[in-house]
């Protein structure tokens, strides 16, 4: 056997995680969204980054609507490289962009100085489990080698896991929130 077992490792957490996030799903998110607009009312005035929400994902754009500055979504230009964030706005002309993620139409691009993280699992640590690209990992490292970058985590308290499984390239977050709170990781 060579090089399968960390692999192998994330595609049965990623299964049991997207399952998990279904079911908090279909439960609803509560204040969630309110809870992360108060979390990031002290930075107004910074880029923050969003998502639009896929699948399962917890919905940020109460909280991104509410952002007191620049707001972009994630494009993906190419595969294993850091994403780009093109700015958006409430109500904004989308097309759909790679992986079928929703993206604005046109719009100047953005450096994110906050980054809303979308996931399918996160853990006490901090680390977290997306869909496999290594885009959330990549980026986090290009712009924290450029200077800070806040990254939240936006989930159902339900995804959290024991020990997400991590590689050498995993960014850990700086905190999470979800319908039940914040947690800051040190
Ligand atoms: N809302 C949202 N937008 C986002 C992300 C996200 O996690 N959430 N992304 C965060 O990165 C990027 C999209 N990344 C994605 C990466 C993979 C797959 C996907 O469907 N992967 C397949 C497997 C593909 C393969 O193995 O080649 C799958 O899961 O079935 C979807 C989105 C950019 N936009
Ligand atoms: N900065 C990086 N440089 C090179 N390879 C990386 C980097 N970050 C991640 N990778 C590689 O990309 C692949 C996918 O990474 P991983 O499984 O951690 O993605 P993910 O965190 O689930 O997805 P995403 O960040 O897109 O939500 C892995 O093979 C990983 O080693």
């Amino acid at each position: 056997m060579t090089d399968v077992k960390a692999p192998d490792f994330k595609a049965v957490a990623r299964a049991e995680a997207f399952a998990r996030r279904a079911a908090a799903f279909a439960a609803g998110q509560g204040q969630a969204a309110e809870i992360l607009a108060d979390f990031l009312a002290p930075h107004r005035g910074k880029a923050l980054s969003g998502y639009m929400p896929m699948r399962s994902e917890i919905d940020p754009l109460p909280a991104m609507a509410a952002h007191q500055g620049p707001v972009g979504v994630p494009v993906i230009l190419e595969k294993a490289a850091p994403l780009r964030f093109r700015e958006w706005s409430p109500g904004c002309r989308l097309v759909e962009g790679a992986f079928r993620a929703m993206i604005p139409e046109e719009g100047a691009w953005i450096e994110p100085q906050v980054m809303i993280v979308p996931m399918l699992a996160y853990d006490a640590r901090g680390y977290r489990l997306g869909y496999g690209g290594g885009f959330y990992d990549r980026t986090l490292e290009l712009l924290r080698a450029r200077g800070p970058v806040l990254a939240v985590g936006f989930a159902f308290g339900a995804q959290e896991m024991a020990e997400v499984p991590v590689d050498g390239f995993d960014q850990r977050l700086d905190a999470v929130v979800t319908e039940k709170g914040v947690t800051l990781f040190g």
